[in-house]
């Protein structure tokens, strides 16, 4: 997917996939995750998305890497609104920096935020990685890059994932379909990939049945 169709996607507020409130899964399963309270979460290709709020207020730190500035100026105000933290934004480069307490935000291409990049700021391997509409959010070319750039900002982290899986030549992504063998196959050499939900969504999901579809299933996963 280029950097073209999202940043389009933003200005049209075309955003079918961000949520009015906080994924249930990272509701019912982030006690699952065991973080600490300083821990830091990643939160990759973010959008304005209300679990880096919650995360936030839980005493997590955050850092969220989007490509569009226009989440990321929502995600700010959000961020007053709710916690009272204001961001200061400065333009760097290809990036625009956002950063207060416990929060660091930088829109830009994810695949050029570097482990060096989130240590000078502070922010050394984050401890968990939350994926939410991430991998999902890429074509199949891109996502064993994406996973081995993930790891590479945080090495051993651990990961809430939550992925979608439908028949994929029945519809074309975003969202992607990405299935369990795949998921193993980009975490093979993790300690633990283990399945917390497997949940059929196509009776909360109208839009992909008028798309063709029979099933659309989302997976949540802990990966140590
Ligand atoms: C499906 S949305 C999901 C947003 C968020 N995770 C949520 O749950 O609402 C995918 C997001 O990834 C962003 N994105 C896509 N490619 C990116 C890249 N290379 N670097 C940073 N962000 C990217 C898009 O702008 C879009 O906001």
């Amino acid at each position: 997917m280029q950097a073209d169709f999202w940043h389009d996607k933003w200005e049209r507020m075309e955003i079918g996939f961000h949520l009015q409130e906080v994924n249930k899964a990272l509701l019912k399963y982030w006690p699952s995750v065991d973080a600490a309270a300083g821990d830091t979460v990643l939160i990759p290709l973010c959008g304005k998305t209300l679990d880096l709020v919650w995360l936030r207020q839980q005493g997590h730190a955050v850092v969220g890497i989007e490509l569009s500035e226009i989440a990321l100026d929502e995600l700010a105000s959000l961020l007053q609104e709710a916690l009272d933290i204001s961001l200061i934004k400065s333009r760097e480069g290809d990036r625009v920096m956002y950063r207060g307490d416990g929060v660091l935000l930088i829109a830009g291409d994810f695949f050029a935020v570097t482990a060096e990049l989130l240590a000078d700021e502070g922010f050394v391997a984050p401890a968990v990685i939350y994926d939410r509409a991430a991998i999902v959010a890429l074509p199949d070319s891109m996502r064993a890059d994406y996973t081995k750039h993930l790891l590479s900002l945080s090495p051993s982290a651990r990961q809430l994932l939550i992925t979608l899986d439908y028949d994929q030549k029945k519809r074309s992504g975003p969202p992607f379909a990405v299935s369990d063998a795949e998921v193993e196959q980009h975490y093979a050499t993790a300690k633990q990939v283990q399945r917390l939900e497997e949940r059929e969504l196509i009776d909360q999901e109208p839009r992909f049945r008028e798309q063709g579809l029979d099933s659309f299933i989302q997976r949540v996963y802990l990966i140590e």
